[in-house]
């Protein structure tokens, strides 16, 4: 599909929010809507991802982030690194108006987007971060650190390491997490679960990896 055709998308997204039973008001699906159209849009120009066709987007994109929200149940104050266009990042501030999703990118051009979706979709409960993750500093460290396709296990907690609250959580949506990276994690940072993604629509292998400080309880 070239075109956005916004009635073809919604059935798609909607098939699939079902398939993975997650409770979304009407008012959220359209959000979801209006973010991917945004997306679709700013695309054109700013090259914000390599997925260009607004049926695979709706595969690749959200339901791949949606996929990953029940993960976050428990979670509070969520940082997103790497978010790029806004993944998982604004789907899990969609999906869960009650949380606080900060994201944070280098690139001026991907957060400039953000911050124009945070306007346009009036979310109160987004934050956008233009700097390298290890520059960060906050009043508030995260219950939870996400990322999708941001770097190597090891990387991601080195770098982010320091905005973790004590007892808190990484979540990492992964394809493939091999053992040689988990096992390579340094310390205190431990896999606590490697879970398996069900996607609807689609085959690649998908996961998240649970990493905790071995000195925190176990989840
Ligand atoms: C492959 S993209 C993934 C984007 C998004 N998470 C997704 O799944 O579509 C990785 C992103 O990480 C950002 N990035 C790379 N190094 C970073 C750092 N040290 N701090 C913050 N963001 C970084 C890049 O600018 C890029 O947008």
């Amino acid at each position: 599909m070239k075109v956005f055709d916004r009635a073809v998308v919604a059935d798609v997204l909607r098939t699939g929010i079902a398939g993975l039973e997650l409770d979304l008001s009407e008012a959220q699906v359209e959000k979801l809507l209006d973010y991917l159209a945004l997306l679709n849009k700013w695309n054109a120009v700013y090259n914000l991802t390599s997925v260009r066709d607004p049926l695979q987007m709706v595969t690749l994109h959200l339901l791949d982030s949606l996929a990953a929200v029940a993960a976050f149940k428990d979670a509070k104050n969520v940082l997103d690194v790497g978010a790029g266009g806004g993944l998982p990042g604004m789907v899990l501030a969609i999906s869960r108006p009650d949380m606080k999703v900060s994201m944070i990118d280098t690139v001026h051009k991907k957060t400039a987007f953000l911050n124009q979706v945070k306007a346009e979709l009036e979310l109160t409960n987004v934050t956008v971060y233009t700097k390298r993750v290890e520059q960060l500093e906050v009043k508030t460290r995260f219950d939870v650190i996400t990322s999708r396709a941001f770097a190597d296990l090891s990387d991601f907690v080195n770098w982010s390491g320091h905005l973790l609250e004590q007892g808190g959580q990484f979540i990492a949506l992964k394809g493939t997490a091999p053992a040689e990276e988990r096992e390579r994690l340094p310390k205190p940072w431990k896999v606590q679960k490697l879970q398996p993604l069900q996607v609807p629509g689609l085959e690649a292998e998908r996961h998240l990896v649970f990493i905790k400080s071995e000195h925190a309880e176990t989840v």
